[in-house]
Parts: C-alpha cells; sequence; structure tokens
C-alpha cells in the first residue's frame, strides 16, 4: 500500500510540475505596454465614477494602511508586474518596500519608472493613480510628485520571484531573518497558478515570507478564466468564487481579517479577460 501510495504522490507531483511548466511558457509573451493599457488606462480605469473599480481598490489599500493594525518597517509586494498603484497607500507606511516580479520585462518597467523623473519613462502615467491616493491621505492633489519621491526613495529593491517554489525569493534579497511585516499581492497568484490546489500552495509558499503577526493584503480576481497578457497572448486564470478564497486563506495558514467584493458594472467587460468581481482580502500570520 505504501508504494502504491507513494507512486501516486509521484504522479501528482509531476502533473502539478507540468502545470507550473505550462504557466512559464504562457507568460514568455507577456507584455507589459499591452497590460497596462488593457487593465489601468481610460476606459477600464476610470477614476470619475464613484463605483468604478479603480477607486475602490485604491480605497481597500487606503483603509488598510490608516486603520491602525499594519506597519513596521519591510513591505513585499509579490508579483508587482509592470504597476505601481498599489504601494501608494504602503510607500507612506514603510520605510522599506520590495518590488517582485517573475518577468525581467516587468522589473525593467519598473526600474524605468524609478529611475526616471520627467522624461518619457514609462509605459504609463502614474500621476491620477498618485493623485487619487493624495485625496485619500487628505492631502492636495498636487502633493503627487511628494508622494512619488516618498515611494522612489523607500523602494530597496525590484526582485525575481517565484510563488511556486517554497522560497519563492532569492536567498540574498536582504529580507529581515523574521520575515517582512507586511506582504501585498494583486491579480497574482490566481494568475500564475494552473489550479486552485497550486494556488493554495503559493499563499502557503510567500507565508514564509512574513513574520509572525505580519499582515497579507491580497487583491485578485473572481469568476475569471483568462486574460490577454498582451496582443494573442491568451493566459489562463484560476477562476475563483468568495468561498473558495476564504477557504485558501484560512487553509494556508492565515488568521482571515476581512474581505471584500466588488462586482464588476457590465461595461467594464471589454474582452481583455473574463473577470466578474475583485476581491480584497486582509489577512494576518498568525
Ligand atoms: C496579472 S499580473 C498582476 C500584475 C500586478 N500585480 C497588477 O496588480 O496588475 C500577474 C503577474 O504575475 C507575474 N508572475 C508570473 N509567474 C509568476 C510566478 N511564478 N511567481 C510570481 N509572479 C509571477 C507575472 O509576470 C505578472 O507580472
Ligand atoms: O482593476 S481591475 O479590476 C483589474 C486589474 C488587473 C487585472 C484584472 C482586473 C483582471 N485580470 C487580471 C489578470 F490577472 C488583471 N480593472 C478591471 C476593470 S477596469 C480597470 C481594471
Amino acid at each position: 500500500m505504501d508504494r502504491e501510495v507513494k507512486k501516486l504522490k509521484e504522479e501528482i507531483e509531476r502533473e502539478r510540475e507540468k502545470g507550473v511548466a505550462a504557466m512559464v511558457a504562457c507568460y514568455q509573451g507577456f507584455d507589459p505596454a499591452a497590460y497596462l493599457q488593457y487593465n489601468y488606462m481610460p476606459p477600464r480605469a476610470d477614476f470619475d465614477r464613484q463605483d468604478s473599480i479603480v477607486p475602490w481598490k485604491l480605497g481597500c489599500l487606503h483603509r488598510a494602511f490608516t486603520e491602525g493594525d499594519v506597519g513596521g518597517e519591510v513591505l513585499v509586494d509579490v508579483g508587482s508586474g509592470p504597476t505601481l498603484y498599489q504601494v501608494l497607500s504602503a510607500c507612506e507606511v514603510f520605510d522599506t518596500v520590495f518590488l517582485t516580479d517573475f518577468l525581467e520585462v516587468n522589473r525593467q518597467e519598473l526600474r524605468r519608472w524609478l529611475q526616471g523623473e520627467g522624461k518619457g519613462y514609462s509605459s504609463l502615467d502614474w500621476t491620477p493613480y498618485l493623485q487619487h491616493v493624495c485625496k485619500l491621505e487628505g492631502r492636495s492633489p498636487s502633493a503627487w510628485t511628494e508622494k512619488a519621491a516618498r515611494l522612489r526613495s523607500v523602494v530597496s529593491d525590484i526582485l525575481p520571484i517565484d510563488v511556486h517554489l517554497p522560497r519563492p525569493l532569492p536567498l540574498d534579497s536582504q529580507l529581515p531573518t523574521a520575515g517582512a511585516d507586511c506582504l501585498v499581492s494583486c491579480f497574482c497568484l490566481e494568475s500564475v497558478s494552473p489550479d486552485l490546489a497550486s494556488f493554495t500552495r503559493a499563499l502557503g509558499h510567500i507565508r514564509g515570507l512574513l513574520r509572525p503577526g505580519g499582515h497579507l493584503l491580497l487583491i485578485g480576481a473572481l469568476g475569471e478564466s483568462y486574460y490577454m497578457g498582451g496582443p494573442g497572448v491568451r493566459i489562463p486564470v484560476v477562476p475563483l468564487d468568495e468561498a473558495q478564497v476564504c477557504a485558501s486563506v484560512r487553509a494556508s495558514g492565515y488568521t482571515l481579517v476581512r474581505l471584500e467584493v466588488y462586482t464588476l458594472p457590465q461595461g467594464m467587460k471589454v474582452g481583455v479577460d473574463d473577470v466578474t468581481g475583485v476581491f480584497f482580502v486582509k489577512a494576518r500570520k498568525p
């Protein structure tokens, strides 16, 4: 019996490795500029409508970082991609921020923004996002230049990451031995995992980056089965519902603090994906 169980486990592990390898192949065509255009530029990214997803997402992050229990020195953003919106509130709370991504093209896109000032250095103008978060903080939108400077000052490194590894970051990543004080991850785990078990496993892997008592702030897609990572680059996504998100967060060893859900209005569905909603999870590592 033991030999049969061992054989079955080995077969399951081989299938898992095949699924992860297939995801790696999908990401070879990922196009940062196209991805930004599909998701973070008008008409999809609309700040004017109060019911728009972008103010909702930025509001969730602002509240999480200002309600008093999230804090410390070090924050890691898992699977940053080419985007910065996810750390615009965090950069006021943490003095050391690590951005991370699997692909060099995304790490390069982030470096270009962080190193550029005033030049045509980035594929997307993050000013409206910076201005919106300044308003959430009770500041003038014109303080966006100060926020941009603050973000540039706290980003300590842009690291390679693979959430399918038990140790997702390089050994020399300068993370404190005890772990980070906070993790942020947006639209990453469900869009890089071949199935729900892999998604849950990845949650467990990144948990190892966090110190006990640290927080995880997770934003992700609900009901999404694919998205376009570039022209003709269709990337499969693990379709999640709220119950599965909560179960996976708990099964991977976190205490769920709260779940918030946004349902996309019909007009937001424009063919670059089939997302139906967005979740926001605040969780804590016991
Ligand atoms: C849908 S994008 C999310 C980007 C960004 N966080 C956002 O909010 O739009 C998913 C990101 O996961 C990255 N990725 C792909 N495979 C990964 C892996 N094995 N581990 C960590 N990140 C991975 C991709 O390069 C991509 O930047
Ligand atoms: O912020 S979003 O909810 C958003 C933002 C990014 C993504 C998705 C959704 C869904 N597909 C993800 C692939 F992983 C990427 N948004 C969708 C509506 S318009 C503005 C962008």
